[in-house]
């Protein structure tokens, strides 16, 4: 299937952020943030170090319940579930290098997350019934279909140890999408990353909408790549909302330079 663009849809949300806090005892991390994530787009939520990116991220995907505030996932409350229940319902964070297993290829890498998310134990592989290599089929498809789309193909009988910086960030993107996201949502993926590979990338993430996934959620300090994948950006300054727009509209809004300019000076100084 190729990739609509968002903008020539109408704005479906399949997520919606609505008034999120987050304190930790004094600290307020999460401040009154509200913005959507409509069916076919990426979205970049950035932001300078401390701004409250990651807080945000890990109330959506449930591993903070917030203070206040509340999240909804295709109209349905979700605000407070448990992470297996977020990604039950199609709400799948990927993880940095944790879930990889560096001695086996990068085919059965994919396909342990499959087996994973079937609760399909292993061993029934070496006593199937026909139900049992039916499912098998689909999931060997499934993890092939999946090692293509992510461009891992040339690759995918290779052990994960001899990767690249840029294969592995793709291969921690491929198991998240094992668990069938419906909202793939990337802390920092490219981290790491030199130009060209966060160019390929991006790449990448553009060819999963429409495909294998509904919409990502980003966070993201490449700026680059955050503004070059992105449909929409929404900044967060001091735990807030400071904008939100097209990546050429924030790039231009006066508040937004500010923050990253007071930022990087307080950085040097
Ligand atoms: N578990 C926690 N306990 C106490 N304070 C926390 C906790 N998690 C985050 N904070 C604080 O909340 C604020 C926001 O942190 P957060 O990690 O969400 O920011 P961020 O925008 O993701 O930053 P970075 O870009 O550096 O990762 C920071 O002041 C941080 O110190």
């Amino acid at each position: 299937m190729m990739r609509t663009h968002a903008q020539d849809r109408q704005p479906s949300g399949v997520l919606q952020v609505n008034g999120l806090c987050k304190s930790f005892g004094g600290i307020h991390a999460v401040k009154d943030i509200s913005f959507n994530v409509n069916r076919g787009e990426i979205v970049g939520l950035i932001g300078p170090n401390g701004a409250g990116k990651t807080t945000c991220f890990n109330l959506i995907t449930g591993f903070y319940a917030p203070t206040s505030g509340t999240v909804h996932f295709d109209e349905q409350e979700v605000t407070g579930e448990k992470p297996y229940s977020m990604a039950r319902r199609g709400i799948v964070r990927s993880f940095q290098k944790t879930n990889i297993l560096k001695s086996l290829s990068v085919f059965e890498n994919v396909l342990t997350g499959h087996y994973i998310e079937a609760r399909q134990p292993v061993w029934k592989t070496f006593f199937p019934t026909a139900k049992v290599r039916q499912t098998e089929a689909a999931i060997r498809d499934s993890a092939a279909r999946i090692v293509n789309t992510i461009g891992l193909s040339r690759h995918m009988n290779v052990p994960a140890a001899q990767l690249s910086c840029g294969e592995l960030r793709l291969l921690e993107v491929a198991l998240a999408l094992a668990a069938k996201p419906r909202i793939l949502m990337l802390d920092e993926p490219a981290a790491g990353l030199n130009s060209h590979e966060a160019r390929e990338f991006g790449n990448v993430l553009r060819k999963l909408i429409g495909d294998l996934v509904e919409s990502i959620l980003i966070v993201e300090h490449n700026m680059g790549l955050v503004m070059s994948v992105s449909d929409r950006v929404v900044v967060m300054h001091f735990g807030q909302k400071l904008a939100e727009g097209t990546p050429e509209q924030v790039q231009r809004n006066s508040k937004v330079v500010e923050a990253y300019l007071g930022a990087n000076a307080k950085e040097h100084s």
